[in-house]
């Protein structure tokens, strides 16, 4: 009977994974036995502390509270919440997040520290970013500003993944040890998609754009979605896009480093999808009007084709040529694009 229970209560995690993320639920679902579980509910703990962070309707001090409490809100039997706004995307998970907890506390013990130790740093770095000098139009100003934020939301994700990789023993304890690498695998992925939403943010009242970058090309960040600006948004997206191919060789390092394949798929999966989407948004002036998505097929043929190190080469390198054919010598940003991708051919 006890059994029957807990697996109801799995299953119930699982399909709250299906509800968050249909796609990368799939991947997930794929991951060894000894990984999977504590994946799946590392997944889950951070997309409730993103459910907090992104609500606008929660009261700043509330929120606060909310988010530095969250480490120890996962050991809190049948916690639930149902004060985010009626129109937050994933409300329901939290709303059964006892749920979520009562599998967090089945995890073994060093999983469980794993994850409480992130969602420690992720819940603070969030307070403090929310209750930070820029809070008036959440705006980040300098590139080590931006680089901080999508540290504490993506970065620390690569912390600890690489630490429940190394844990489960599926990969050496070395992963762990480089956290350079593991953060800019979440960098990279959190920068791509800062750029690829630009407009949808601006509509929310929201922009992650580093003031440092986007100031030389406008006084103010709406400014790039008026067709006389024209010229303008497009440099603003060459140096956004530069700022990102920087991680490239990071991430084509630390997936060289990894040794079980399902545990490569999962790595390598998301990564291939971001260098596309980098090479659909290159000098793209739709996404300041909409948000760009690559196609289903070419999704389907990049999950197919990242099944090891040679073939994810081969697509990063022709997304990268795929940007350098795009780069255009008036740009002021050309030479340093160049340099970015040579740097990257160079690597393999
Ligand atoms: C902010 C983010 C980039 C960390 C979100 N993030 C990811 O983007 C997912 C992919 C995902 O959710 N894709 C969405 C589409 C989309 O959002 O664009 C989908 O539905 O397919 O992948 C990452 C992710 C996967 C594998 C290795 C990683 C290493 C470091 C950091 C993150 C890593 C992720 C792993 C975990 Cl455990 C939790 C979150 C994430």
């Amino acid at each position: 009977q006890q059994s029957l229970a807990m697996d109801a209560s799995k299953k119930r995690c699982y399909d709250f994974l299906n509800m968050t993320s249909r796609s990368f639920a799939a991947v997930i679902r794929e991951l060894d036995d000894e990984l999977r579980d504590a994946v799946c509910l590392f997944y889950l703990v951070l997309r409730g502390l993103d459910t907090i962070e992104d609500d606008m309707t929660l009261d700043l001090d509330r929120k606060v509270e909310l988010l530095r409490s969250f480490d120890q809100i996962i050991y809190t039997k049948g916690w639930t919440f149902d004060e985010n706004g009626p129109n937050e995307k994933d409300r329901a998970l939290l709303v059964h997040f006892d749920e979520v907890i009562d599998e967090f506390l089945r995890l073994k013990p060093e999983f469980q520290s794993v994850i409480a130790n992130i969602t420690k740093l992720m819940g603070n770095g969030m307070a403090d970013y929310a209750t930070g000098e820029h809070r008036e139009n959440t705006s980040v100003s300098t590139i080590e500003d931006f680089d901080l934020y999508c540290h504490y939301v993506a970065g620390l994700v690569g912390y600890g993944l690489s630490d429940l990789f190394a844990a489960s023993g599926l990969e050496s304890e070395e992963i762990a040890k480089d956290k350079d690498l593991s953060n800019s695998m979440g960098l990279f992925l959190q920068k791509t998609n800062i750029i690829r939403d630009y407009r949808e943010d601006l509509d929310d009242g929201r922009q992650f754009w580093p003031r440092e970058i986007w100031g030389k090309y406008a006084d103010k960040f709406s400014d790039f979605i008026k067709p006389e600006n024209k010229l303008q948004a497009q440099y603003c997206l060459s140096n956004m896009v530069l700022n990102v191919l920087n991680d490239v060789p990071q991430v084509l390092t630390y997936l060289s480093k990894l040794r079980n394949q399902s545990v490569f798929n999962f790595c390598a999966i998301p990564q291939v999808m971001a260098i596309s989407t980098l090479a659909l948004v290159f000098n793209n002036l739709d996404i300041y009007q909409r948000n760009i998505k690559i196609r289903k097929g070419e999704a389907v043929m990049l999950i197919l084709d990242s099944t090891d190190m040679d073939n994810v080469v081969s697509i990063f390198r022709k997304y990268v040529f795929e940007i350098s054919r795009k780069n255009e010598a008036t740009d002021p940003n050309f030479m340093e694009i160049s340099m970015a991708i040579g740097r990257v051919s160079f690597v393999y």
